[in-house]
């Protein structure tokens, strides 16, 4: 028996996002743009005392066959402005925001971030995507400018901007004295100097310091460089590896990356995103999954879904049918724009589907059901307090990031029927007991790049 002490647990409350885990069509399903939609899941988090809330990004509106995908909801608020309306209704929940490093510069990035931290007072956190492809560039006044392989190289470089604006200003830089008339103490805010390969920055920051010193750092993006970036930088990756034995791979892996970078298996907390489906027995619970699923995938998403990765139109097939005959066409990778999902090889995904269905006696749309679902916790409220917490103590996870299928009370059952139980047994706080995101995730609160007296200069060349 391991006499490690219990791990706490940390959860975070996804917003419903543009992908058809939503169900909008659903009648009790409501606004995803109204204030109310958000502020009701960030209320209902911070009562159940969750590290935090989420907000996923999207660039550009996906499109299927030359037509916006509105099969899925369509159309989001921006992020930041978002959350800073959150700040003012909660007062412990973090408000974590998706922004990627590739269309942004890091002197915005900095400056928008630490002013969340500041109105939250200590509560924000940034998730660091890499967006490179020229469909979404294309919204911005550049276009696609980024190859795919300098996505982690140009991620890198705006946080370690960024960082060392952050830096630039002490704690305590602000004294305010009337008596000798010095606003900042001296010395306490030092320019920054940075001629780089993405970023060129030369000046003097106008932000202050927010209380955690850097927002927390989220990293989304599953490919080695993105684990490695992950490990050098990140304070919490945002990963979909949520079932026990993926989970447990992904979490040694990534966790085995940090000693290169001199840092502890603690400083990086691991939390894949999931689903939770409630029943009053587990039988009920099956039913409720499987009700969601077919909701999920409707008749038309499944033959989108198809030909996504088929490259072909085929709105002749009945999902409720077998597979298309016909081959993938290979070289039409633009049927469906803005998704990340294509089939590296298509050909072999087609002839395995074909063969799994066939063993299997799945039409396209059960197919689709099956090789979409990434796994999640479906059972009675004991059933998935006791696997949340196996996951957990048995490091598959650091804890889980919850993804709702309606907008916006979708948690609400976990909220009242889980998070008690994880409190009974101990796993999980009951009241807060830091008041940033820093603290309620155990991680340290990084210092301030000293003032060297004599040194005016940040200078970094990267
Ligand atoms: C769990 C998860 C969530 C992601 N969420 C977003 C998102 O909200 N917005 C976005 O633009 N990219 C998102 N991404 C995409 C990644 O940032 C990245 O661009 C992509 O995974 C390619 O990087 P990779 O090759 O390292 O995986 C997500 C990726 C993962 C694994």
């Amino acid at each position: 028996m391991s006499t490690r002490p219990r791990k706490q647990i940390h959860l975070g409350a996804h917003f419903p996002g543009v992908n058809n885990t939503t169900v909008w069509s659903d009648p009790r399903s409501g606004s995803q743009i109204d204030f109310s939609s958000f502020e009701h899941l960030a209320r209902r988090a911070e009562a159940a005392k969750l590290d935090f809330f989420f907000l996923a990004e999207g660039l550009r509106l996906r499109e299927h066959k030359g037509r916006i995908h509105d099969l899925d909801v369509v159309g989001r608020p921006d992020t930041l402005p978002v959350l800073a309306a959150l700040a003012a209704v909660t007062d412990r929940l973090g408000l974590a925001g998706t922004i990627n490093t590739t269309f942004n510069e890091p002197w915005e990035l900095a400056k928008q971030f630490a002013t969340l931290d500041l109105l939250s007072e200590g509560r924000a956190a940034w998730n660091l995507v890499t967006s490179p492809d020229a469909f979404t560039g294309a919204n911005f006044r550049r276009g696609g400018y980024l190859p795919y392989a300098e996505r982690y190289a140009r991620a890198a470089e705006v946080v370690e901007v960024a960082r060392a604006l952050w830096d630039s200003w002490d704690d305590d830089a602000v004294l305010a004295d009337r008596i000798t008339g010095d606003f900042l103490r001296p010395g306490a805010v030092r320019p920054v100097t940075h001629h780089g390969t993405y970023a060129d920055v030369v000046g003097l920051f106008e932000t202050p310091r927010g209380p955690q010193g850097h927002p927390v750092l989220f990293q989304a993006g599953d490919s080695a460089d993105g684990r490695d970036f992950a490990a050098a930088t990140a304070d919490v990756v945002f990963s979909a590896h949520s079932t026990f034995d993926a989970g447990r791979a992904f979490y040694e892996d990534v966790k085995g990356r940090l000693a290169a970078h001199g840092r502890s298996r603690d400083s990086l907390k691991i939390l894949p995103a999931t689903v939770v489906v409630l029943g009053d027995t587990p039988d009920e619970a099956a039913e409720r999954a499987r009700e969601i699923r077919l909701q999920q995938v409707s008749g038309p998403t499944a033959i989108a879904f198809l030909e996504q990765v088929w490259g072909r139109d085929l709105e002749g097939y009945d999902p409720e049918g077998p597979l298309p005959d016909v081959d993938p066409d290979t070289e039409n990778l633009s049927i469906t724009r803005g998704r990340v999902r294509h089939a590296k090889d298509p050909a072999a995904v087609a002839a395995a589907w074909r063969e799994q269905a066939e063993a299997n006696g799945w039409s396209i749309r059960e197919l689709v059901i099956q090789v979409t679902s990434r796994g999640g916790f479906v059972g009675t409220p004991e059933q998935v307090a006791d696997d949340i917490d196996r996951h957990v103590q048995e490091d598959a996870s650091d804890g889980f990031i919850l993804v709702p299928h309606l907008t916006p009370g979708g948690l609400d059952d976990v909220f009242d029927r889980v998070i008690p139980l994880l409190q009974e047994r101990g796993s999980f706080r009951a009241e807060y007991e830091g008041t940033t995101l820093r603290e309620h995730l155990g991680l340290a609160r990084p210092g301030a790049a000293s003032a060297a007296e004599d040194e005016p200069a940040a200078e970094l060349v990267g």
